[in-house]
């Protein structure tokens, strides 16, 4: 007797096979698809800043993140800082004159301007394209930088500020890449800065203002956070005043006039220098003043840092007349320059009508 077998048809071997083959495709083709979007969702979340260490990327909706922007800002004070050290070291400036202010001072610029400009600007276009940023000097297309921000935030950043999406298009960037150049020119290092300010719809929000030849770097954003302070105490009614050494005009003798003959001016080179005289500065290089004032005509590049720093810090800075000053459109301030911090602004505005006179007189 044969034994009792299954006769297997070779039709019904082939859907049976199939079918299996069915249930394994659904079963890894789910598995699979899934990897594959976990690691698609993982790496955009990694670019999107999901990971623990990994900033965000440019946002998708043509926004922009002010931490990032910060983070930027001190970077390129400081790359650009490092060529206007390593400029004024070698001695070789290639000082030229560029022109002349309004009231016929000679403006310069040398190497130290023109290298730190090139990295900072740089530094800005390759990582925010579409932001617009305003420089100083000039920048010629052949001589594009590769200079890219590896995306990563420095700790103390990290720790006092939140990230904060805006509209690309509502920034504007300006950036300083040496202020103080007739200081430079004559070796007062103490006195020279790299400024980069953010200003969103005008108003400045991210100041960041770096001494090259101290290596010291403050920086602040207004609703956010800063590793600078105001001072404990300011005289209001014999204030130091700070004023320009290379651009006074008659803001030493109107001062007087204004404050009484014991009010101490101190003349010191650069915006950024005069804005720090203002706050706690840890270098022994920086003089401390309760009050600066700029009585010509300035460009924005030169004090939109210093007025982010201030009001971060609960300061003020405004023309003469007490107007805030808008940052974007036109590059140049026309109604001169009133900063403190921790005193009555108002009015120190309402003592200035004799500068403000002073500084039509001259132009
Ligand atoms: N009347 C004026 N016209 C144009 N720029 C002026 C100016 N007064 C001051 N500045 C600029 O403001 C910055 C600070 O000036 P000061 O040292 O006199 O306080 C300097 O910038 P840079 O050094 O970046 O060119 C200086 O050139």
């Amino acid at each position: 007797m044969a034994p009792m077998g299954i006769r297997l048809s070779p039709l019904g071997v082939a859907v049976f096979c199939l079918l299996g083959l069915g249930v394994l495709y659904h079963l890894y083709s789910g598995l699979l698809a899934g990897r594959l979007a976990l690691f698609m969702l993982g790496d955009q979340a990694e670019r999107a800043g999901g990971g623990p260490d990994v900033p965000p990327g440019p946002g998708p909706e043509g926004t922009v993140d002010l931490r990032e922007l910060l983070a930027v800002s001190v970077l390129a004070a400081v790359k650009g800082g490092e060529e206007v050290k390593r400029v004024r070291e070698s001695n070789v400036l290639n000082e030229k004159a560029k022109g002349k202010t309004r009231e016929g001072a000679e403006e310069k610029m040398t190497s130290g301007d023109v290298r730190s400009n090139r990295k900072m600007f740089y530094l800005f276009k390759n990582t925010f394209p579409s932001v617009q940023i305003n420089t100083e000097e000039h920048v010629d297309p052949p001589d594009k930088e590769t200079v890219f921000w590896d995306r990563s935030i420095p700790e103390d950043i990290k720790e006092k500020i939140q990230p904060k999406k805006v509209p690309a298009e509502s920034v504007t960037v300006w950036i300083d890449p040496l202020d103080a150049t007739h200081e430079y020119t004559e070796d007062l290092r103490q006195y020279v800065t790299t400024m980069v300010c953010v200003a969103v719809n005008g108003e400045p929000v991210v100041g960041v203002i770096h001494k090259p030849f101290s290596a010291y770097t403050a920086w602040a954003m207004v609703d956010g956070g800063s590793n600078v302070k105001a001072r404990s105490s300011y005289s209001e009614r014999t204030p130091r005043i700070i004023v320009s050494r290379s651009h006074a005009g008659k803001v030493e003798q109107v001062a007087r006039q204004t404050f009484g003959n014991k009010t101490v001016i101190i003349p010191a080179g650069g915006a950024g220098y005069k804005v720090l005289a203002l706050l706690d500065v840890p270098d022994k290089k920086q003089e401390k003043a309760d009050v600066y004032i700029h009585v010509t005509y300035i460009k924005k590049w030169d004090i939109c840092a210093g007025n982010a720093v201030l009001k971060a810090l609960g300061g003020h800075m405004t023309t003469l007349t007490g107007e805030e000053i808008s940052y974007t459109g036109s590059d140049g301030n026309e109604g001169g320059l009133l900063a403190s911090i921790n005193v009555n602004h108002q009015a120190l505005v309402d003592k200035l009508p004799d500068l403000e006179k002073a500084s039509h007189k001259q132009t």
